[in-house]
């Protein structure tokens, strides 16, 4: 990059989701890489490298950008952006000029060792990384953990890193500086995910310009360099300055990587800064200089938002923007007792860059009440990419919003040694380091990890009873029951699921928490049935439902009674995803017997997103067994998915029929009644002052889910700190126009045509044909129906769509699938009957969520 280069926000232009294709996909054979498995014709073991989740990661990380470059100045940086999963994290690198050599290098590299795939479309391509690891360079090398990079450059295979070039080498071996590009835009991502996309729209997207100067060197070691924020507004200035000093600080620090960091306040921000050359001398007492060492004295001011820092000739030993978003995230900060396998380096870095936390965790840790047995944080050894995850979640739950909190590798490494952090103690931690999180930490906002007790040995879940019934996740019996050693020491396995690990990060869900509607009244008394009458009348319960409308939470609630209810259950909650990670992990560790006798001696299974295993064959045979066997001695077992069990079309009959014959209950989103007691219960607990109209719109415009209502509410929310000022109508409007115009889905004719293809399992062939048999007619009325619903087409114009039939056929369509509908009829589609109204609402659901 050259001096003085602007950046504008990250992120790639286009949303190719549905052209996305996988062009080279080497089966991970990496020791200890697959998470994901699948047998091949000779009953080997595969790794399933391109599996649903992946893929689903991969979108969300791809929207979320997107998301952002709505407002990228194409006349200011017109290079086509180009993101790159590495180390488990998403970096949005230009395509040419800048960094190309680099990320394509890089990305031949990763692909060649079996640690990466590449996916293409039109307009970008992207690299995904094979498993949730940091796909570090000793892991490339050695296929193993990492190892300190001496030893990972000694045994570098030649071959490996053939045709790159040298700069791409140099950038894997740790050895070339950090590009300002590659820099500023892990910079800026970490940011987001610190903060949330929406905030970060709202308060910098198009009001503040990131800029990196290069200046001269200030010791033969390092170059110098400054960030500067470029904000016109002086109100968003102050405010900015006043909030987010300490976050933009750290962010600096951890992602640009400065030795030293020197912090002025500058009355002309805002304003071009001279590239006059930086030196130490330059330090006034309004600066700050954070040093890396740990003995230099750390002080800070909150005075300004530009960092003049120099430029690091050699890259971080660890992955500057995963540290820097784990450190914002975790907040499980809490010993200084570094594990004895640490590397040397790492404990010099966190020293410095974690100090000024480690000295607010520590008083945390000293405060009364500090319970070191309190439901903890276990995320010993939590790969980057589980943080990652919680960290994009984050960006959508506004509980999680409030904790970008910090778990630096050191503290990772202590909590693996089994120090623990209670809830309390990481929000007052978060709360000591940012303001906002400290307005918005109410008393019950917690950091809620993990408390599934793995053993990190055994690599299976552990039997343990909590100790703070305000905290604990997932699994919990009775003391006794803990007969396993790991029992007493949690450490959540690098196994753990992406989609655990984010909902992990949310605060802790009661079923009393969930407001009453329609749309999932018969499942919260299904729910609380399940609690009171152990076992319940039905086996299992199952509930399926739409994205971000309680299925977690009902799930969760119901773990969390049971354990109230009946201290004495052995009580195990966990993702589909989890389940079978564990099952990987017992299978390469060869721990299968001991896996199989604690998932199968549960009191009750609680398992979400079971729709996961419609995609891994192996794994899908291993819970069939399981279920089988907690079924058969009557164990409680309770589901969800984002389906009904019919249409879990790869599960197997044996799956499908014993999902249900339970109780079947579908969670639908809620209704306009619902949505406003949501909104308002959900504005009181955050104590934001909303005016009722506000609250009455922001419920008629969010419909789709409760997430999106938590989202614009979080916006209001974050408004309301900066102004200090009652959010009427009028401002609510304003600040969620973007909001509201982004939730809008549009719906094309190909998208109701291929959901409707996939349900009933018609070809698009067929359904433009001229047959009239009822098994595609019916369907191709109904495509017809939902397409005057959900698009603008003319009648003309999908009868064209649709076979090139006249306006008069779509009108008649339209009329037929409307008295279907006034007298409530029976269908059979598809194989199946179905009731037209439930019909309609699965097609809705499943367009909308396309
Ligand atoms: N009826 C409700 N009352 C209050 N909060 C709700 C309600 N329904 C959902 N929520 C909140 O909405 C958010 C999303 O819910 P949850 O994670 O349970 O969705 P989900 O259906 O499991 O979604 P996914 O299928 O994506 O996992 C949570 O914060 C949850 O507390």
């Amino acid at each position: 990059m050259q001096p003085g280069m602007m950046l504008a926000n990250p992120g790639i232009n286009h949303d190719e989701r549905d052209q996305q294709q996988t062009v080279q996909a080497p089966a991970a054979q990496v020791r200890g890489v697959p998470q994901l498995i699948s047998q091949n014709a000779d009953g080997q073991i595969e790794s399933d490298v391109q599996t649903a989740a992946e893929r689903a990661r991969l979108n969300e990380g791809l929207v979320r950008q997107n998301a952002l470059t709505g407002h990228l100045p194409a006349e200011r940086f017109p290079v086509q952006r180009h993101p790159v999963q590495h180390a488990g994290k998403q970096h949005s690198l230009p395509t040419r000029a800048k960094l190309p050599q680099e990320a394509a290098s890089l990305g031949s590299v990763l692909i060649k060792a079996g640690l990466c795939h590449a996916t293409s479309s039109r307009t970008n391509g992207s690299l995904q990384s094979a498993d949730d690891r940091d796909v570090s360079v000793s892991s490339i090398v050695a296929n193993q953990a990492p190892v300190k990079r001496s030893a990972a450059t000694a045994s570098v295979s030649p071959d490996l890193t053939k045709g790159a070039p040298d700069s791409a080498k140099a950038l894997l071996f740790n050895t070339a500086p950090i590009s300002d590009v590659g820099a500023l835009q892990i910079f800026q991502e970490a940011l987001i995910e610190a903060i949330g996309s929406s905030r970060y729209e709202m308060l910098f997207a198009r009001k503040v310009t990131f800029d990196w100067q290069q200046v001269a060197a200030t010791t033969s070691h390092h170059q110098a360099g400054r960030l500067v924020l470029r904000i016109e507004d002086e109100f968003l200035r102050n405010w900015l300055r006043r909030e987010y000093h300490p976050l933009l600080e750290r962010l600096a620090r951890e992602c640009l990587q400065g030795s030293t960091i020197l912090f002025s306040e500058d009355a002309s921000l805002g304003q071009s800064v001279s590239s006059a050359k930086i030196t130490p001398s330059h330090t006034t007492d309004h600066q700050t200089t954070i040093s890396r060492n740990p003995s230099e004295k750390i002080s800070t001011t909150n005075t300004g938002v530009i960092a003049q820092l120099p430029a690091q000739n050699h890259m971080p030993s660890r992955n500057p923007r995963k540290s820097a978003v784990s450190d914002l995230k975790l907040g499980a900060t809490i010993s200084t007792i570094p594990s004895p396998d640490q590397p040397a380096e790492h404990h010099a870095a966190d020293q410095s860059s974690g100090a000024a936390e480690q000295r607010i965790d520590r008083q945390c840790a000293n405060k009364p009440g500090a319970n070191k047995s309190s439901r903890v944080l276990p995320v010993s050894d939590f790969p980057g990419a589980n943080l990652d995850v919680m960290q994009s979640e984050s960006a959508h739950n506004p509980a999680s919003q409030n904790l970008p909190l910090a778990a630096t590798p050191l503290a990772k490494s202590q909590l693996a040694a089994g120090n623990k952090v209670a809830d309390d103690q990481v929000v007052a931690s978060a709360a000591g380091r940012n303001p906002l999180v400290s307005q918005m930490a109410g008393p019950r906002r917690g950091a809620y990890v993990a408390s599934t007790a793995f053993g990190s040995t055994n690599q299976v879940p552990t039997a343990q009873a909590p100790t703070n019934q305000a905290s604990g996740f997932s699994s919990a019996s009775h003391e006794s029951r803990s007969n396993s050693g790991a029992a007493s020491h949690h450490s959540a396995p690098a196994h753990l699921g992406r989609t655990n690990a984010a909902k992990m990060s949310r605060r802790p869900m009661e079923l009393s928490d969930l407001v009453v509607g329609t749309g999932n009244e018969l499942a919260l008394a299904a729910a609380r049935k399940v609690c009171d009458e152990v076992p319940a009348p039905f086996n299992p319960l199952y509930l399926f439902g739409n994205v971000g409308i309680g299925k977690t939470h009902l799930l969760e609630g119901i773990s969390r009674q049971l354990r109230r209810q009946h201290p004495g259950l052995n009580v195990l909650m966990m993702t589909a995803e989890q389940f079978a990670n564990c099952f990987t992990q017992a299978l390469r560790d060869k721990t299968l017997p001991s896996f199989r006798q604690k998932f199968r001696n549960v009191d009750a299974l609680l398992i979400d997103d079971v729709d996961f295993l419609d995609n891994t064959r192996v794994i899908r045979e291993e819970f069939l067994h399981t279920f089988t066997e907690l079924a058969e001695r009557g164990r409680a077992i309770v589901l969800t998915a984002d389906r009904h069990p019919k249409l879990l079309s790869k599960l197997g009959d044996e799956l499908v029929t014993r999902f249900m014959s339970g109780l079947i209950c579908r969670v639908e989103a809620p209704d306009q009644a619902t949505r406003e007691r949501i909104v308002q219960m959900k504005a009181a607990r955050m104590g934001t002052d909303i005016s009722e109209e506000a609250l009455m719109w922001v419920a008629q415009k969010f419909r789709n889910n409760v997430r999106e209502l938590e989202g614009a509410l979080n916006c209001l929310h974050t408004w309301y700190t900066m102004s200090e000022r009652r959010v009427g109508l009028a401002t609510a409007r304003q600040i969620l126009a973007d909001l509201e115009r982004d939730c809008l889905k549009i719906v094309r004719l190909t998208d109701i045509e291929q959901t409707i293809c996939t349900l009933f399992g018609v070809r698009p062939r067929e359904l433009k044909s001229s047959s009239r048999a009822r098994t595609v007619s019916q369907p191709r009325m109904l495509a017809m129906f939902l397409a005057r619903k959900h698009t603008q087409s003319a009648y003309q114009e999908i009868g064209q769509h649709f076979g090139g039939r006249n306006h008069s056929t779509v009108m008649a369509a339209e009329k037929k699938v409307g008295e279907w509908l006034d007298s409530n009829s029976e269908l059979h589609l598809g194989g199946r009957d179905w009731n037209i109204r439930e019909l309609m609402d699965t097609l809705e659901q499943q367009l909308l969520a396309s």
